[in-house]
């Protein structure tokens, strides 16, 4: 085993930056200090992931840690795989399976504890589509169209916020057996909770768990069975999280639990980069981590050895506009640079083409395309560049939003695959007529009663009732006889061959070729590729490990695989650098969004903006376009923009006076700008405050969180919270 180089180094400026440059003082002293709750506050480009690395590699050599005992949880499967490559590099070939996901943290848990919810050790993972079909079935079964509720309301409204707020439906999965749990269908309080209920059958029923399910019955397991959670308390010495500024509350719960006996516990992030709020991750965690851990270290790291000092002088100016963080500016470290650019166009087009002309003029001077990256708010703002794109032959490589596992067609061989495995109904009903077999509706409803009667699977009530009636003139036996072929064969076939054994005999390889479909065949060809490889890196692998992998797979996950022009989403650059980047479409309305109702959501979006500004090491150009937006109002340039400090950004063509947010007036068309227009926190305590209505008082509080003051007015009796942008006036 190699020992990690950890030269004392100081903490002052280099002028280059290599990744083989020692860490700097305050990264050495996150490094090494390894006892106890520790608080990194990383900023942007400051070596968060380089830290994180070689303190897990300072753990392994230097201290002697088994890589079991440190769990080490990153917020995608992208980022545990650099990292993992890293330590590797340092450290050789070991098992690093604790370098994970926080949800594939949970499933190696539950697949060795989750008997003690009456599951099996292979239970299946729900992925959306999963989840969309389950809620098709339902609704279909309680007579409800997509007119009375919609898929989307019902996973957001529903299943999200149900499992989000509490994890009493666990006592009942628990607890209840199926008929039980069918018996209260009846007695739902409402059409809602009937959903949620029959949600909750269907899945107990396929041993399914969809991504809330994996950490609530992890924590639920810990919490319920004191054994089991000293098992895993003794396991995990060291905890570390990445990206804490956007982990929920309940996966925060889960890291405490497991550093509940050693109490390491090592958060890491940058609290300005919080992108994920709606997803339950709350700033507040961070901020408050010195008060649960009162004895906590905090270290900051704020040498940025990313970006130019013009990037970042631009950068600090923007978020320094936010009002609820931790005050930190950034160093730069890297040499001299232009300032960040904007372009104001007079249309979408125009916006499209100085893009591409920009992105031509970096090509001729050597910049290979791989460095140079196009970032946006929303997926829409794609079509503009993409025509532009292709008529100027500029090859370019979108990270779309449809994650390469949630392609139709590799989500029908992932089916397949399941057949294999576990054969859940779920899985059944979506390659059984793929291709078509002639069982209809009417034959499916009439299995399902079968199954239902005798209580077993739709897969196996199908195979014992071949012989019956109802299956003359279909192709069911050929069905199950190419499932059982390949399910005899697992032993003696590489993963890759099982699937071709699938394809061929179950006939979607033909169906897809008759289709004619190219992309589609592309795309499964390279999904035998992935099953090949997963084979090929390891002789034991089985198809159950293979399914498992690319359920935890997001879209936030995609690998670049070509050496082109990147657009992108701005959550999916999350973590990246780029010689270059755009961020395009830098209009009210659009970013920030025309949704954003609150002062919460704005500084939520001014982080967005951050997050994308920061991922440039040499070169930004932002632009918008003018003109009218898709809902019919004018766009106006966005106020990040100038919220970048005009000092700092190099306005490439003069703004007319009523494009600059003092010169707009406060009309219809841009109420929303003024509607969420950022207040400003005006007053200490103390201060005598007048209000038009109820008069004089005294500013007692200001909590910037709430973005409120509390007030004492002298002629009221009690307190009162008053909202920063009250009319309120100072009394001298
Ligand atoms: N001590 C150091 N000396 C030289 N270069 C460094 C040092 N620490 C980090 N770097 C370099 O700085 C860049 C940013 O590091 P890294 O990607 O780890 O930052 P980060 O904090 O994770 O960024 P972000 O949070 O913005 O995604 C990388 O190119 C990395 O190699």
């Amino acid at each position: 085993m190699k020992n990690t180089h950890l030269p004392d180094h100081s903490g002052g400026p280099a002028a280059a930056t290599h990744e083989h440059d020692g860490p700097n003082s305050a990264q050495q002293d996150a490094i090494t200090s390894t006892e106890g709750a520790i608080r990194i506050i990383a900023g942007a480009g400051t070596g968060k992931t380089r830290t994180l690395t070689d303190r897990y590699c300072y753990l392994v050599s230097m201290l002697g840690v088994a890589p079991r005992n440190i769990m080490c949880v990153t917020f995608t499967n992208r980022a545990a795989n650099e990292m993992k490559r890293r330590v590797r590099r340092t450290l050789g070939d070991l098992d690093l399976g604790m370098i994970c996901t926080f949800h594939a943290f949970c499933v190696q848990l539950l697949k060795e504890d989750i008997h003690l919810l009456n599951f099996p050790r292979n239970f299946i993972i729900l992925d959306m589509e999963d989840l969309k079909q389950m809620l098709l079935k339902i609704f279909s079964d309680m007579g409800l169209t997509l007119r009375d509720t919609t898929i989307k309301r019902t996973l957001d409204e529903v299943l999200e916020a149900r499992k989000l707020q509490a994890t009493g439906y666990i006592d009942d999965i628990y607890q209840l057996n199926n008929e039980q749990l069918k018996a209260r269908f009846v007695t739902a309080r409402d059409r809602d909770e009937e959903i949620f209920l029959r949600y909750i059958y269907e899945q107990k029923k396929c041993f399914g768990c969809d991504f809330n399910d994996l950490i609530n019955f992890a924590t639920w397991i810990l919490e319920k069975f004191p054994d089991v959670r000293h098992k895993w308390q003794d396991r995990m010495q060291y905890v570390m999280v990445d990206e804490f500024q956007d982990v929920s509350k309940r996966q925060y719960q889960l890291a405490r639990l497991l550093a509940g006996k050693h109490g390491n516990l090592f958060i890491v992030g940058d609290p300005d980069q919080t992108i994920y709020s709606w997803r339950g991750a709350h700033l507040r965690l961070f901020l408050d981590f010195d008060k649960v851990y009162p004895a906590a270290k905090t270290i900051a790291l704020t040498m940025n050895y990313r970006s130019s000092p013009q990037i970042l002088a631009a950068s600090n100016h923007l978020i320094e506009q936010n009002q609820v963080r931790v005050e930190k500016t950034l160093q730069a470290q890297q040499t001299e640079g232009p300032k960040p650019s904007y372009y104001h166009a007079k249309s979408e087009r125009l916006e499209a083409e100085w893009i591409a002309e920009r992105v031509a003029e970096l090509q001729a001077k050597g910049i290979n395309s791989n460095d140079i990256a196009v970032l946006y708010r929303a997926h829409f703002l794609t079509r503009a560049l993409e025509e532009c794109f292709i008529s100027r032959g500029l090859p370019y490589t979108i990270f779309s939003g449809v994650a390469f596992y949630g392609r139709r067609e590799i989500k029908d061989v992932i089916c397949y695959l399941r057949m294999v495995t576990g054969a859940d109904d779920l899985a059944l009903l979506r390659t059984i007529n793929l291709p078509s077999r002639r069982i209809g509706k009417k034959r499916l409803a009439a299995l399902a009663v079968l199954a239902e009667e005798r209580a077993l699977s739709l897969y196996q009530a199908l195979k014992e009732n071949l012989d019956q009636p109802m299956f003359k003139g279909t192709d069911a036996r050929q069905y199950v006889a190419a499932i059982e072929q390949v399910r005899q064969q697992r032993a003696v076939l590489t993963l890759g061959n099982q699937l071709q054994m699938l394809l061929d005999l179950s006939g979607y390889e033909g169906l897809l070729r008759l289709s004619g479909d190219q992309e589609r065949l592309d795309n499964l060809a390279e999904l035998k590729r992935s099953v090949q490889q997963a084979g090929d890196e390891d002789e034991e692998a089985t198809l159950e490990e293979f399914l498992e992998r690319v359920a935890l797979f997001t879209s936030l996950d995609q690998e670049s695989e070509h050496a082109t022009l990147k657009l992108m989403t701005i959550h999916s650059a999350k973590g990246m650098e780029f010689r270059y980047v755009f961020i395009c479409g830098m209009n009210e309305g659009v970013f920030p969004g025309r949704r954003i109702s609150s002062i919460e959501e704005m500084e939520e979006e001014r982080r967005l903006a951050y997050v994308a500004m920061t991922r440039a090491r040499e070169g930004l150009y932002l632009s918008d376009a003018q003109g009218v937006a898709n809902d019919g109002l004018f766009k106006y340039p966005s106020r990040f923009i100038f919220d970048a400090g005009a000092q700092h950004i190099d306005f490439l063509v003069p703004l007319e006076p009523a494009m600059h947010p003092e010169g707009r007036s406060n009309d219809a068309t841009n109420g929303f700008i003024s509607a969420v227009q950022d207040p400003m926190d005006r007053f200490r305590p103390g201060d005598r405050v007048m209000h038009p209505v109820f008069g004089s008082g005294t500013v007692n509080a200001s909590h910037p969180d709430e973005f409120a003051y509390a007030v004492k007015f002298d002629g009221l009796p009690t307190e009162r919270s008053m909202q920063f942008n009250a009319p309120l006036q100072k009394i001298t």
